[in-house]
């Protein structure tokens, strides 16, 4: 199976057709630890951290990690946690760029 963090976020256009729930749950199993959410059209992950300046100090590499990619997440965040969720607005639905970014952060917490 191909590392989805060597790959790169896509340009999505308007007009692409979402992945469908079994496209999505094929390419969830190629992520650690993803859950979809919200009829297969969003997928979130919650990590824990030992306290707040380690939830913000993640927070703040996804943010530069998004900027880099032009994909962004949801995220809600506090004191020892962080709620990462990533959907395509464009689309109203899940995108290869999603599973991409996913994969991506899920890395972040492994270094
Ligand atoms: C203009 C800019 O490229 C687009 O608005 C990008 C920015 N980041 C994005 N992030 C997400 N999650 N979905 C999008 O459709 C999206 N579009």
């Amino acid at each position: 199976m191909s590392d989805l963090t060597k790959k790169k976020c896509a340009p999505c256009s308007e007009g692409a057709t979402p992945l469908s729930r079994n496209e999505a749950e094929a390419w969830l199993a190629r992520t650690q630890d993803w859950s979809l959410q919200d009829n297969a059209t969003r997928i979130e992950r919650h990590f824990r951290f030992p306290d707040f300046a380690a939830a913000l100090a993640f927070v703040n590499q996804v943010g530069a990690l998004a900027e880099e990619e032009d994909h962004h997440p949801d995220i809600s965040f506090g004191w020892g946690y962080a709620t990462v969720s990533f959907s395509t607005h464009k689309i109203k639905g899940l995108h290869e760029n999603d599973f991409i970014m996913a994969a991506k952060v899920s890395r972040l917490t492994r270094e």
